[in-house]
């Protein structure tokens, strides 16, 4: 999965592989769009929106880092759970660092618990980020570390605020130091090794999770299809939405195609924003009884197939 360290000899620089677990919802891909500067992954107020390993690559005193953001850990039932957990341990066993992200409001409970019991296995630094700082007493702060620190023995602890900011760039500064000496993996200037094709699926997945309240969207998934830049400047995206049912696709075309639409122009608007293009966008939406078991839809979103 993580690629190969570049030969060629260099030793002014440092770079390294950096993986933010959690469970579901603690605020990690809000942190690495934060850290990033752009938005490389997709945030929602729902759980499990990440679905799959991204990439996020920031420059930081003459370092590169490079972020990944894991699918958040939890208890698993579907087979689509299983991937998710599954590509999120291995981005933590990949890594040179592995960040443990917890929501300081519901501190270590359920998912989170676990996660950290499971962290002595993971080799390498190992760092622990209490979130969600505007939310709790500072009191409360001290002794969530004191208890996740009693079970794994953290190089670093950070309070910080994803949303707000604070205490994100004392991550960095550290970072910066921590990774080893060596070529860096990525162009300077690239900020995610997420293809535009399925950075633009994942936009409109999340105009999906943000308009529909039902439980859809877990049932829901987003392909491009298509894509055809034109001599105008202008690009032309068709995209697919599957979902499971018909009763599902009516709930996405929403009375009159209402839904659909206002969800093609929210991502529209933010895609023409991100590629500073004009963006045509076309969606479909179909119905795919058993996409959640279809070894195809796997590798799109980029998980293994869980046997
Ligand atoms: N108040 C507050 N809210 C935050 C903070 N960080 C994240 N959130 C909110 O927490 C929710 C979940 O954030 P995400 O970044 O999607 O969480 P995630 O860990 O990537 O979630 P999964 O994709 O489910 O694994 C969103 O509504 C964020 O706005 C924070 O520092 N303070």
């Amino acid at each position: 999965m993580r690629q190969d360290r570049p030969t060629q000899s260099q030793t002014s620089t440092r770079s390294g592989f950096v993986a933010l677990i959690g469970a579901p919802n603690a605020g990690k891909s809000t942190l690495l769009n934060r850290l990033v500067g752009a938005k490389v992954t997709i945030v929602s107020h729902k759980v499990q929106t990440t679905r799959s390993l991204v990439r996020g690559i920031v420059m930081h005193e003459g370092a590169q880092i490079v972020f990944v953001d894991t699918p958040g850990i939890f208890k698993p039932r579907r087979r689509l759970d299983r991937a998710m957990v599954t590509s999120a341990w291995s981005g933590a066993h990949d890594a040179d660092v592995t960040c443990f992200l917890v929501d300081a409001e519901r501190g270590l409970v359920g998912d989170a618990q676990n996660i950290l019991e499971g962290l002595p296995k993971v080799s390498g630094t190992k760092v622990l980020l209490i979130n969600k700082i505007d939310r709790v007493k500072p009191e409360a702060l001290l002794e969530l570390a004191a208890k996740a620190n009693e079970t794994v023995d953290f190089d670093q602890t950070f309070m910080i605020s994803a949303l707000k900011g604070p205490g994100c760039n004392d991550i960095l500064d550290y970072l910066a130091q921590k990774l080893p000496e060596g070529p860096w993996y990525y162009p300077e200037d690239q900020i995610s090794d997420l293809p535009m094709r399925q950075l633009a699926a994942e936009i409109t997945r999340e105009k999906l999770y943000h308009r529909l309240h039902q439980e859809l969207p877990y049932a829901s998934h987003v392909e491009t299809e298509k894509w055809e830049e034109r001599k105008d400047g202008s690009v032309r995206i068709e995209q697919v939405i599957y979902v499971q049912r018909d009763s599902q696709k009516k709930i996405v075309l929403g009375k009159g195609g209402e839904t659909i639409k206002q969800i093609s122009r929210s991502a529209r608007q933010e895609l023409s924003g991100i590629m500073e293009q004009p963006v045509h966008l076309f969606l479909f939406v179909k119905v795919r009884e058993n996409w959640g078991d279809d070894p195809e839809r796997y590798r799109e979103i980029g998980l293994e197939f869980p046997s």
